[in-house]
């Protein structure tokens, strides 16, 4: 579980609380207390999503996007700060163990849906986190690279946040 505080912040167009990401987990549950977290849809652009009482968010994360073969997309999501007040949001994280290896189910996979992802782990996911800018690629592209060069024998040029 995470609880994230953003503090006021006087040049809020300035600033991210958190920065573009999607969180490798299977699901994640998020509770906020005003409104920050934005999506982003398939043409890049960012929605709020708004705080509806007594509900709570629920994001797919990376495991579902890989467990899936690609059926469902891990939604990539930031947090916004604002200049008025102070900012709190408590992600409930649902991962896989930490060395679990997580691949496409096998009735997933046919020859209309070649396999799109290598296995990944929790323990992979911080690896590469640890090693590279999380702006520059996400783990989940970087797995999927991997495996669709493998697949089609060329190494194809992906965009980072997609
Ligand atoms: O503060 C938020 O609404 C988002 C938090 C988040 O994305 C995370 O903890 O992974
Ligand atoms: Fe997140």
């Amino acid at each position: 579980m995470a609880v994230n505080c953003y503090p006021a912040c006087p040049e809020p167009h300035l600033a991210l609380g958190m920065p573009p990401h999607s969180d490798y987990g299977s699901l994640t549950i998020i509770n906020q207390s005003s409104t920050g977290l934005q999506i982003m849809d398939h043409g890049k652009n960012w929605h709020s999503v708004p705080v509806i009482e007594e509900a709570l968010v629920v994001q797919p994360g990376d495991q579902l996007e890989i467990m899936s073969n690609g059926q469902y997309k891990s939604v990539i999501h930031r947090a916004t700060v604002n200049s008025e007040k102070k900012r709190l949001s408590i992600a409930s994280l649902h991962s896989l163990a930490l060395e679990k290896k997580v691949g496409p189910a096998p009735e997933l996979v046919d020859s209309q849906h070649p396999i799109s992802y290598n296995e990944g782990s929790f323990s992979g996911f911080l690896d590469y986190i640890s090693g590279n800018d999380i702006m520059e690629g996400r783990y989940i592209r970087h797995i999927e690279e991997r495996s669709m060069k493998v697949n089609a024998g060329a190494n194809i040029a992906l965009g980072h946040f997609r």
